[in-house]
């Protein structure tokens, strides 16, 4: 991830760069701020070119606020968004209601392109080249329908799941099969004020259901949606539920810690499905990543800046060395 502080002055050539950045949303005075913490570390190791946007709510605490910005991300506050009729909603889990706030993010139109990731979200590769494609659709990688999360859609009860459609096909009787859907953990965006103000619109005569904003999302954005490879999110139940899809576990570049119990600040080890090996060995490099110092901003921006001097040392000795002016007085021969 770009420090913040050392960032160069806008001209033509980086002004594309300035205009990109990944966001995550940050809701409540919980845990969920050490996932952001782990994020913002993960970016930064891999050597993202683009700054970390956390997109807040008024509850998030000061002290919260302050660790996201010593870990050099520029903190938003956003207002809090409600779905129209929410009192008699049955979501998959009681809190995804809050993820309606996440429409805010249309509204950052100083940048021209974002990449959206969960706080519950690691990225273990560099993923900024997907920030170079093409502008006009919705990038984000398929969902798994076979988690408990699921048991209340006819997709669960039949037994049906998009990453296996052949397994058990779509009863014809119920007339075409759903849509693609994403999961909204991670996704591919461009910003856009009327997009935005659309967005709020439809909202407001759209009636909630369980995946909250993901199933909004998946609705509104249906005929523009572009899946890409379950690397850029791999939703854990892929490991064990589809195996076949997921090559090479320790390559994979973007993990999701959405099964219950996976959550790596709050793993335990004892919810089903998490004693296996992968989940382990993925647990393990979250943390390997969240209790590196070296990647705290503090620390980063000090390694940057060494890297930078020793950068201009050897540029200065190059050009001396060229121009047989050694022993001049402008640097050392590094030779
Ligand atoms: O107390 C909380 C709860 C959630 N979050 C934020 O909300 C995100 C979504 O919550 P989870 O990651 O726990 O939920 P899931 O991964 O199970 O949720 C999936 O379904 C949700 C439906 O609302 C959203 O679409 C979400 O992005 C998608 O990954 C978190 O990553 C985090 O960024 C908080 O900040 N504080
Ligand atoms: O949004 C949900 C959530 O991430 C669940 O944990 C996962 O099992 C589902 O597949 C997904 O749709
Ligand atoms: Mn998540």
């Amino acid at each position: 991830m770009a420090p913040q502080a050392i960032t160069e002055p806008l001209n033509d050539n980086n002004m594309a760069i300035a205009r990109k950045a990944y966001v995550t949303f940050l809701a409540g005075n919980g845990d969920y701020v050490k996932g952001v913490v782990g994020l913002a570390k993960g970016l930064r190791k891999a050597k993202s070119a683009y700054p970390l946007v956390v997109a807040i709510l008024p509850d998030v605490p000061a002290e919260h606020r302050e660790i996201l910005h010593s870990q050099g991300c520029i903190v938003r506050e956003i207002e809090p968004l409600n779905p129209p009729d929410d009192l008699q909603t049955a979501y998959a889990m009681a809190y995804y209601v809050i993820n309606y706030s996440k429409l805010r993010i249309w509204e950052f139109v100083e940048y021209e392109k974002m990449i959206y990731l969960d706080g519950d979200i690691q990225v273990f590769d560099n993923i900024d080249h997907l920030f170079e494609l093409p502008d006009g659709q919705f990038y984000a990688v398929m969902d798994c329908f076979c988690e408990k999360t699921w048991s209340s859609s006819p997709q669960y009860q039949i037994g049906y799941c998009q990453q296996c459609p052949e397994k058990v096909q779509w009863p014809a009787e119920l007339g075409s099969p759903p849509p693609t859907y994403f999961n909204a953990g991670m996704f591919v965006y461009e910003p856009n004020l009327s997009t935005y103000r659309d967005l709020l619109d439809t909202l407001k005569i759209t009636p909630p259901t369980s995946f909250a904003e993901q199933d909004f999302l998946n609705m509104y954005f249906r005929d523009i949606y572009k899946p890409i490879p379950p690397t850029y999110n791999l939703v854990s139940a892929m490991l064990w539920r589809h195996p076949e899809n997921v090559d090479m576990i320790d390559k994979v570049k973007v993990v999701h810690y959405c099964a219950a119990g996976a959550k790596p600040w709050r793993y335990t080890g004892k919810e089903e499905n998490m004693e296996r090996e992968d989940i382990k060995m993925l647990v393990k490099k979250w943390w390997d990543i969240y209790e590196d110092e070296t990647l705290d901003y503090k620390n980063a921006l000090s390694n940057f800046a060494a890297a930078d001097n020793e950068r201009v040392i050897q540029a200065l000795s190059d050009q001396a060395d060229n121009q047989h002016v050694v022993g001049h007085g402008i640097v050392p021969s590094a030779a």
